[in-house]
């Protein structure tokens, strides 16, 4: 545990290269906006915008609730005359255009796990910083169509029992906490780092007659516990908010799955590239956990469209590579074998 303010974290590291000086300018727009949005949240009920259908969908289909528009223009506002080059949001078809001259781009799921608005449970903002695309007439969807790899900063604010944000400049993953007493974020954990290995996974149960075989079989073993060739007792989390599972894995490790399943629109699974697994790839992988398709690795990813999906697994590292085993190692079928060639597994 550590004390530090954010602001004397941000200093210290805006201290390094002019581009260093942006990202942390950046981060502090990003924290006064994710207040705003605290308030609001704290709010629940008893406030303007609460759980309010607003009868329109983004560009995934996905109903917008007043609140999710309410936080995009609060992001985007708050990043006016930062050093910003675009804005994009899962709120928004397209790139913003803000600072042709500026050296950063900024992509944002102003509300994540937005179904959990009325519930009284944890949700957030989650941001990815990366370079501006350069160049004449360059397009500002260019900045978004970059591997997570080149992402200079990412992060999520959780609007939960405690605020906090996570955050991650590339080099390890700080949790900050917001403190009502001193009005600021203070750092609570200094370069946390998952645990290698777990008993906790954290999936959509309601969707395993969907799931492809090698995700089946693998959640099977994990069901099986000591009676199953993992000879050890499982326990399984879903909170249906990205940002409240991943803070979960942070803190105490665990394994997060969002696989491809075989519902109609949803062959790439739920979660979007750009704005929601490349940041949490980054901050975990920051965190010594790792992210990947379930087979590949998302950092690598070079996204084809500003709000495609991506099947998602990340946490623990060496639970994560055995679900990519699953997909590709015949030797992880055992006694199955005989059902194997008929499951399909290797089709996957
Ligand atoms: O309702 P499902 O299918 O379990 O999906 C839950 C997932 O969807 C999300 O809510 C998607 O994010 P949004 O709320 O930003 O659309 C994630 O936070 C969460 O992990
Ligand atoms: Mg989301
Ligand atoms: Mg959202």
């Amino acid at each position: 545990m550590s004390g530090a303010t954010l602001e004397a974290y941000l200093a210290s590291f805006a201290r390094g290269e002019d581009i260093a000086r942006d990202v942390a300018t950046v981060v502090q727009r990003l924290v006064m906006a994710a207040l705003e949005v605290r308030k609001l949240v704290n709010q629940g009920a008893l406030g303007p915008a609460f759980n309010a259908a607003r009868g329109s969908s983004n560009t995934d289909g996905d109903f917008q609730k007043e609140m999710d528009v309410l936080c995009d223009d609060l992001f985007l506002s708050c990043l006016q005359g930062a050093p910003v080059a675009c804005y994009a949001s899962e709120e928004l078809e397209n790139p913003v255009l803000l600072d042709p001259n500026a050296r950063l781009a900024v992509a944002i799921d102003p509300l994540d796990g937005s179904s959990n608005i009325d519930n009284n449970v944890s949700i957030g903002t989650i941001f990815s910083v990366l370079p501006a695309a350069k160049g004449p007439d360059v397009d500002p969807s260019q900045s978004f169509l970059q591997p997570g790899n080149r992402q200079l900063a990412a992060g999520f604010f959780l609007y939960g029992p405690q605020t906090a944000l996570v955050l991650s400049l590339g080099k390890g993953t700080e949790i900050f906490i917001f403190s009502s007493r001193l009005g600021c974020f203070v750092e609570a954990y200094k370069s946390i780092s998952i645990p290698e290995r777990t008993s906790e996974f954290a999936i959509n149960m309601a969707n395993y007659r969907h799931w492809e075989e090698a995700i089946r079989l693998y959640v099977d073993d994990c069901l099986a516990g000591s009676e199953g060739p993992r000879e050890r007792e499982f326990n399984m989390r879903w909170i249906a908010s990205l940002v409240a599972d991943a803070y979960r894995i942070l803190v105490r490790g665990g394994i997060f799955l969002y696989p491809a399943d075989g519902r109609k629109g949803y062959s790439q699974g739920r979660l979007r590239l750009v704005y929601e697994a490349n940041p949490i790839a980054f901050i975990i992988e920051n965190a010594g956990g790792s992210a990947t398709t379930c087979v590949t690795r998302i950092l690598d990813l070079i996204p084809e469209n500003l709000h495609q999906r991506v099947p998602l697994a990340f946490g623990s590292r060496r639970e994560v590579a055995r679900v990519a085993r699953y997909h590709v190692d015949p030797n992880m079928i055992g006694e199955r074998a005989p059902l194997f060639g008929k499951r399909g597994l290797f089709r996957a």
